[in-house]
């Protein structure tokens, strides 16, 4: 009887602005009502601490904060190191002590071992046959273990060899480069870069080749463009994937172009490290699994799904977590240093009393370089290149600080957050190597320190880049001096927060040492 009587009043009458607010907030309710069981399906982080969010867009407005990392670790201040955060129809857990992140990712690492399935992380890693965005599978252990035994591999055959190689390259640049105000990023990455080709093709590019400028342009606009809002969105919001994005496009185009240039590379390098080693040591690894496995009476898990493009991401990720990583850290040491040239005076007097000019630094030097490796711990503690590291996901239903976390959730390591820990350091933001070097026991110190991550995701190139970071920073201050440019401008020392902190580009003057004899 009442329809009836509604489908007589006419729309305008119907339609008062009462009936509007009415209507209006029944809708919101329902919304909200509907998020939060789509974001907690068991109530799981109910107890987890955080800041309230928005309906609908949750804790959007802190996720887009410029400085993420910052704004994570002031969050801590309010909610304790670990916290919640919504966004979407995902619940992100956030560790921010080196405590915290340690119970999960060591103490409980293969709860913690999983990585979120993504839309846009599938998408662009034939769905998500990628090492370092691949879910904890069987087929991703084969695919690590195999990646892991290559590097072994090369580590004990010839990485110091290659890494001196460049080093020495660069050196030779630098020297050609005397006097003149330059920008060092370019050269950074091009000789990072060549380490890992030499590696994985045994081949390098030369300066301005345009194939390296070709695929460093393509991955640094794949890591660049994925950690942009407008394609993370993507991932939170499915609905959004039935609109056209024009910068998803555009990011699937590079993707394209970065997968062909790297099947030529791997048609064209047949007989090296990606094609023959790498089989002989897939093959070797799987019969291995295989064997033992045959011995417990049960087949190998993953063995039948590896395949061509677990090797073709690996080598993919190889080159962004090899090239990206180790280049920007190499420009944040020269940045810092340019505004303490004393520390520069002390680690050359360090290098002249300890190696001589006779000879060139090798690694095995470094026990007997103190104050060099307080430097390169401080810049990695001061600037982890991967500030979040790459979101973890839990395998299972687990705890951390007591907390209940569920299975599924999303997990984000902040190590900037634990390396800025005002209860663990003293003046966290400032760059004080002497903070290593005069500690009573400054191996114990720099275990304070997780730039590279922990547990069963902990970065897979962490012996590559010792040596990498070691032989550069040795060669490049033993023989010269990194000072202001003419304009007597210091390099920024905020730099751009994407998935890797990088500085924002600067200049400086190069000046030779002393001359020396190797
Ligand atoms: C200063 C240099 C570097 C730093 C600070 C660094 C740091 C990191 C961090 C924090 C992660 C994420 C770990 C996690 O998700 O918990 C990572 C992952 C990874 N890194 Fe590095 N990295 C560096 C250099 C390298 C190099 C030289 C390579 C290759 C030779 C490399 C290859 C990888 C790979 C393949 C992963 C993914 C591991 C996985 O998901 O299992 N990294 N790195």
């Amino acid at each position: 009887k009442n329809l009836k009587s509604i489908n007589h009043i006419s729309l305008e009458n119907a339609m008062t602005p009462a009936l509007w607010i009415l209507l209006s907030i029944l809708i919101a309710v329902k919304a909200l009502l509907r998020w939060r069981t789509a974001v907690e399906p068991s109530n799981p982080g109910a107890a987890l601490p955080g800041p309230t969010g928005l309906p609908l867009v949750g804790n959007l407005l802190d996720l887009k904060k410029p400085e993420l990392p910052v704004h994570l670790a002031e969050l801590a201040k309010r909610f304790g190191p670990v916290y919640r955060l919504r966004f979407g129809c995902q619940t992100l857990v956030v560790l921010n002590s080196t405590e915290v992140i340690r119970e999960a990712l060591v103490r409980k690492w293969a709860d913690f071992a999983g990585r979120p399935h993504t839309f846009t992380g599938e998408a662009i890693s034939f769905g998500g046959k990628d090492l370092s965005l691949g879910d904890y599978t069987p087929t991703w252990k084969i695919q690590r273990k195999l990646v892991y035994a290559s590097l072994q591999h090369c580590f004990k055959t010839n990485l110091e060899a290659v890494v001196t190689g460049e080093a020495r390259k660069l050196c030779e640049e630098f020297r050609n480069s005397c006097g003149i105000s330059l920008d060092p990023a370019h050269d950074f990455s091009m000789h990072v870069c060549n380490i890992i080709c030499s590696l994985a093709f045994r081949t390098t590019f030369e300066k301005d080749d345009k194939d390296f400028l070709e695929i460093h342009a393509c991955l640094d606009e794949i890591v660049q463009r994925w950690g942009s809002p407008s394609i993370g969105a993507l991932d939170s919001f499915p609905i959004l994937r039935k609109f056209p994005n024009a910068a998803w496009k555009s990011m699937l185009a590079v993707v394209q172009k970065r997968d062909s240039i790297v099947r030529r590379y791997l048609k064209q390098h047949k007989d090296t490290f990606q094609t023959q080693e790498v089989r002989d040591i897939t093959d070797t690894l799987i019969k291995f699994l295989r064997d033992k496995e045959q011995e417990e009476g049960s087949s190998v898990k993953g063995a039948e799904e590896f395949s061509e493009e677990h090797v073709h991401m690996a080598i993919v990720d190889l080159f962004v977590g090899g090239t990206e990583t180790t280049a920007s850290w190499l420009a944040w040491a020269v940045a810092f240093l340019v505004h303490r040239p004393e520390v520069q005076d002390r680690i050359y007097s360090e290098i002249c009393e300890v190696i001589g000019v006779e000879r060139l630094p090798v690694y095995a030097d470094r026990d007997r370089l103190p104050f060099l490796n307080a430097t390169i711990t401080e810049v990695l503690r001061l600037r982890p290149v991967a500030p979040l590291a790459i979101p973890h996901a839990t395998t299972k239903d687990t705890s951390v600080a007591g907390y209940f976390i569920p299975k599924g959730v999303t997990v984000i390591p902040n190590l900037y957050g634990a390396h800025h820990d005002e209860s663990k350091w003293r003046d966290p933001t400032h760059f004080r190597p002497e903070r290593f070097a005069d500690a009573t026991n400054p191996r114990k110190a720099a275990q304070g320190i997780i730039p590279f991550s922990a547990g069963a995701r902990v970065c897979l190139g962490e012996t590559v880049a010792k040596v990498e970071l070691f032989i550069f920073t040795a060669f490049l201050l033993r023989e010269f001096k990194f000072l202001p440019p003419d304009s007597g401008e210091l390099p920024d020392l905020k730099g751009n927060y994407g998935i890797v902190l990088k500085p924002k580009p600067y200049t400086v003057k190069i000046t030779p040492r002393a001359t020396l004899h190797a």
